[in-house]
């Protein structure tokens, strides 16, 4: 068992991580059920597959559970969908002290979270992230989010949850697809700040993808631990800091809105092949040598992930892809600044750089 804190002033929280702790639920959850109720929000295949032992567990203890079970996938982080569930939450007698549990992946986590902060002006929500990207990324630091016309989450609040509970034996039923979706937000990490965790991806990332449990607990507890420091410098997005973790994000959210939000490109399948496009700009703009640029592409490619525009089947014309980049939350005074690199652990904040440029090099681009 792992206890890791988000040290945040005023609403700091633990993330636990254990092997197995769905199958004691109860006592983890009840110390911050203040109604003695659960209201738990998850997705059809999550559904499927853990809310009855969930479920099971949590009455044979006394907490009453109330569930929603809303459709799988990226479509579901909608204004149609947040309109449904703040309506059935409602009808449910939803009081603002009482908690909402996200059971699911990012999407469910994103969703249940921005309705949280919303809901009667504001109540309680924990995450209980099932997928492999959820355990290390998104159930951390309280970003939630829906999608918009315009864009990848554009509705959207800070808003921490009380807690983190992470069951590694969860990820026994996801996809192998969905396994490496999350894998390249692991290798994310690596490739911020942490040379050293590269290597370690390059050394160990085959068995962490055959679901070697030594494997995968070492990465999850690795990644939320990196992400827990940098949002505890960096809440808000505000100095910088934590933008890195956006790192092939602007790419990557700009081949997700061509793709129309739909399976053809899971998010993290977007946030590989951006990554591998941050690094070949960095290489072309002379910040980042061309063998580590090689070196990312070979690891996601190794890894069975989009590594570039062609494998990631896009096929949209430079302007095409910048025109999504427009509504990115990080455009400042009408300039975008991308996260590029100087070389694999060594990602910045480069704010000199040109949308034009950025769609050539798209066209040029593989
Ligand atoms: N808030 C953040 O900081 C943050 C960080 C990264 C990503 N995100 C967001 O998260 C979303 C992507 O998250 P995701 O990859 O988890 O997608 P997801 O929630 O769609 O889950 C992926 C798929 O796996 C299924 N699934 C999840 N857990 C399962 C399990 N244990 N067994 C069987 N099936 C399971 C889901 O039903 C879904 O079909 C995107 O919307 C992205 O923008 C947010
Ligand atoms: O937590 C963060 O900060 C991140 O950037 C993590 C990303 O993996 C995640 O996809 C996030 O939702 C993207 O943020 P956005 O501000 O670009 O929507
Ligand atoms: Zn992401």
């Amino acid at each position: 068992m792992t206890r890791i804190p988000v040290d945040l002033a005023g609403n700091g929280y633990d993330i636990l991580v254990e092997s197995g702790a769905l199958n004691t639920i109860a006592d983890h959850l009840e110390p911050h059920l203040k109604n003695n109720r659960a209201f738990v929000i998850t997705d059809s295949n999550v559904a499927a597959k853990w809310l009855e032992p969930l479920q099971m567990n949590l009455q044979n203890s006394g907490i009453k559970v109330i569930s929603h079970v809303l459709p799988a996938g990226e479509q579901t982080k909608s204004w149609k969908v947040l309109e449904q569930l703040t309506d059935w939450l409602l009808d449910n007698g939803t009081e603002r002290s009482d908690t909402l549990i996200a059971l699911g992946g990012g999407v469910i986590g994103d969703l249940t979270g921005f309705t949280a902060s919303i809901l009667k002006r504001g109540c309680r929500f924990i995450q209980i992230p099932t997928s492999l990207l959820a355990q290390v990324d998104s159930s951390v630091g309280g970003k939630t989010a829906i999608n918009s016309r315009a864009g990848k989450n554009l509705i959207g609040r800070f808003n921490q949850p009380q807690f983190v509970l992470i069951d590694p034996l969860v990820l026994g039923t996801l996809s192998d697809r969905e396994l490496r979706a999350g894998y390249a937000e692991v290798v994310k990490y690596g490739l911020i700040n942490n040379a050293p965790f590269f290597d370690w991806c390059e050394e160990n990332g085959s068995a962490l993808l055959n679901r070697d449990p030594e494997a995968l607990s070492y990465a999850i507890s690795q990644s939320v631990q990196a992400k827990a420091g940098i949002v505890a410098d960096d809440e808000k997005e505000l100095s910088g800091r934590r933008a890195l973790l956006n790192l092939g994000h602007t790419f990557g959210h700009a081949l997700e809105a061509e793709t129309g939000y739909s399976s053809k490109l899971v998010h993290g399948e977007g946030v590989a092949a951006g990554m591998a496009l941050a690094f070949h700009y960095s290489e072309r703009r002379g910040h980042c040598g061309a063998a580590d640029a090689r070196r990312v592409a070979a690891h996601l490619k190794d890894s069975g992930l989009p590594y570039s525009l062609k494998s990631a089947s896009i096929d949209a014309s430079g302007e095409q892809l910048v025109q999504h980049m427009l509504h990115d939350k990080k455009m400042t005074a009408g300039n975008l600044p991308f996260l590029l690199a100087n070389g694999i652990g060594q990602t910045f904040l480069a704010d000199d750089v040109e949308l034009k440029d950025v769609a050539m090099f798209l066209d040029q681009a593989e």
